[in-house]
């Protein structure tokens, strides 16, 4: 007799539903959404403003209680794997300490885990190098420009080498260049790390290029409209983004919005 073994997902959502309830108002943010995510998977979560994907990466991270439905990390609860320490976050906008130099913004959540110096400067030697930032590691954060305090925030997220990535459109504030650029980084520096990644945006060909599933979040409220499977062979490079594949998969899932 053949067993074969099938992994359990690495996150699991059944149902979650989100309502916002203030005094005089209830904004039911998100209803009834299931999704499974694959250890190491690279996935994003699409819709429109106002669909729920800040909410639903908040709720992954443990940082937002969903109202109903059920939430399993790595078979356990989402503040297990928070307090063991399984995510790494990126905000819109880099949260980083002004007063504190490029590389000690890096070694900062390794300080908090009680980690050895030599180690911390050690992985942080290691991050500036996979983000391309080791000459500037005893600048302060805001003599860089926008694109690279985001990769020092990234380089942050995965010092404590997460199992989760969980980023809440990263790139959203760069100009198309930029943002392009480290849309191919990121994949690099995905494929060496390994970690399951979760990438909230609203632009479509960011979506295609990074990820091997998009979800497909529809508004008021927001649902999981559709999951598309993208199956463009890795490594992505640019010139893929000029292929007759890529333009037809954004032209899929832009037809998932027609009426939303
Ligand atoms: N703290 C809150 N209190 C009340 N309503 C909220 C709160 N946070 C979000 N909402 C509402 O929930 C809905 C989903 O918001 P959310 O920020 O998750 O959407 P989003 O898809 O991430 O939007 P965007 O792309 O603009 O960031 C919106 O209608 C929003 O107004």
């Amino acid at each position: 007799m053949t067993i074969t073994k099938i992994d359990s997902p690495e996150i699991m959502m059944s149902q979650v539903s989100m309502c916002y309830k203030t005094n005089s108002t209830e904004v039911l943010a998100l209803k009834e959404v299931t999704v499974n995510i694959q250890k190491g998977e690279f996935v994003s979560l699409l819709g429109p403003s106002g669909c729920g994907k800040t909410t639903l990466l908040r709720i992954m991270a443990d940082l937002l209680q969903p109202t109903s439905g059920e939430i399993t990390i790595s078979g356990g609860t989402a503040k297990e794997a928070r307090l063991a320490r399984k995510y790494g976050i990126v905000f819109q906008s880099p949260v980083l300490y002004d007063w504190r130099k490029v590389k000690k913004n890096i070694t900062l959540p390794l300080e908090m885990i009680g980690l050895q110096k030599e180690e911390r400067e050690e992985r942080a030697e290691r991050l500036l190098e996979l983000i391309g930032l080791s000459k500037f590691k005893d600048q302060y954060p805001w003599q860089l420009s926008g694109g690279m305090q985001q990769r020092v925030a990234i380089a942050r997220a995965l010092a404590i080498e997460p199992e989760i990535l969980l980023m809440d459109e990263p790139f959203s504030a760069l100009d198309e260049f930029s943002r392009e650029r480290l849309n191919e980084e990121l994949l690099s520096i995905w494929s060496k790390v390994g970690s399951t990644v979760v990438f909230v945006t609203h632009s479509i060909p960011e979506a295609v290029f990074l990820s091997d599933r998009v979800f497909v979040l529809s508004p008021h409220p927001g649902r999981l409209s559709k999951v598309v499977n993208i199956p463009l062979p890795r490594p992505r490079r640019e010139e893929m983004r000029n292929s007759p594949e890529f333009y037809q998969l954004i032209s899929d899932i832009r037809q998932s919005f027609e009426g939303v």
